[in-house]
């Protein structure tokens, strides 16, 4: 396959990956889980990251995200190759903002003993902004997620997943970041609030962030996404517009996943056809 999986024409990216290799365990157990993964984007670009299950989409935002090591290749997020990064640089890095995350369940993104209010307030006191002006503008973006003052005084505990998942996308955004890493945010909520969330996201937007947005379910990602990247046992087998990717995709794998999407609106492979991608798949 001749796909240039790397390069995207434009301005600087914001988050450039080159040949990432990410291994989990040591010695006899050491295990290859990502390999070879090249991926930029751009400012104010989305880029959807889809596979299945324990195809490396979670190991490739952690590593992103510092939370996991590299075994080899670089992560450049605005211009700083953060790859090499100790815990305290990486504690500098997300303190400035630069790169916020949702993760799927809003609980590991939020505090369960701070209030909403000061949950939102966190991540712009650490920026060294006043107490005021981040009340204010927790206030404004608050309204921009649909979300009344009157959560402000309760914990995460006293909140419905759906009205959790839109404080988180607020914490994560509330700092004006460059790059907001969002692993699986729909997966846990159902259909209503799915397509809230997915409407404030394509909504917020608009202000230029980029967003990398992670799933298992190419009918989320479909609607939001610029480009698409594909990840298949570790590595990235395709990447294009939104538009190529559903509408003609390359790889057997893709064609699997397009034809598999009950809520895409191109034909669904017929049975026959899901079987033949998946001998060449396996063969
Ligand atoms: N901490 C870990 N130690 C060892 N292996 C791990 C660890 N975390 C994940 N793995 C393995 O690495 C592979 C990739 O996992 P990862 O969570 O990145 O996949 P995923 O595509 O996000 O899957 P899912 O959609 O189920 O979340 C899987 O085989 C998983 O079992």
């Amino acid at each position: 396959m001749s796909t240039d999986l790397s390069r995207q024409p434009g301005s600087d990216p914001v988050l450039s990956v080159e040949n990432l290799d990410v291994h989990y365990g040591l010695r006899r157990q050491r295990r290859r889980v990502l390999h070879g993964v090249s991926l930029n984007v751009a400012p104010g670009e989305t880029v959807g990251i889809i596979g299945e299950t324990g195809s490396g989409k979670s190991t490739l935002a952690r590593a992103v995200l510092g939370l996991v090591r590299a075994s080899a290749g670089s992560i450049v997020v605005g211009g700083e190759d953060i790859s090499a990064y100790g815990t305290r640089q990486w504690r500098a890095l997300r303190r400035r903002g630069v790169i916020q995350y949702v993760f799927q369940d809003p609980l590991r993104s939020l505090d369960p003993d701070l209030t909403i209010e000061a949950s939102l307030a966190e991540p712009l006191l650490l920026q060294g902004v006043s107490r005021e002006e981040a009340a204010t503008r927790v206030r404004a973006f608050l309204s921009r997620v649909k979300l009344s003052e009157e959560l402000l005084d309760r914990l995460p505990g006293e909140l419905s997943g759906g009205q959790r998942q839109r404080v988180a996308v607020a914490r994560a955004l509330v700092t004006d970041p460059r790059l907001v890493i969002l692993d699986e945010p729909v997966s846990a909520l159902d259909s209503a609030n799915r397509v809230q969330i997915l409407q404030i996201l394509k909504e917020l937007r608009a202000d230029g962030v980029a967003l990398v947005f992670i799933s298992h379910d190419l009918g989320s990602v479909a609607g939001i996404a610029d480009r698409i990247a594909v990840l298949y046992q570790g590595e990235l087998v395709e990447v294009g517009t939104a538009r190529d990717v559903i509408g003609a995709p390359r790889h057997p794998y893709t064609r699997l996943l397009v034809g598999s999407a009950p809520t895409l609106h191109t034909p669904a492979a017929d049975r026959a056809e899901r079987a033949a991608l998946r001998a060449l798949l396996h063969a």
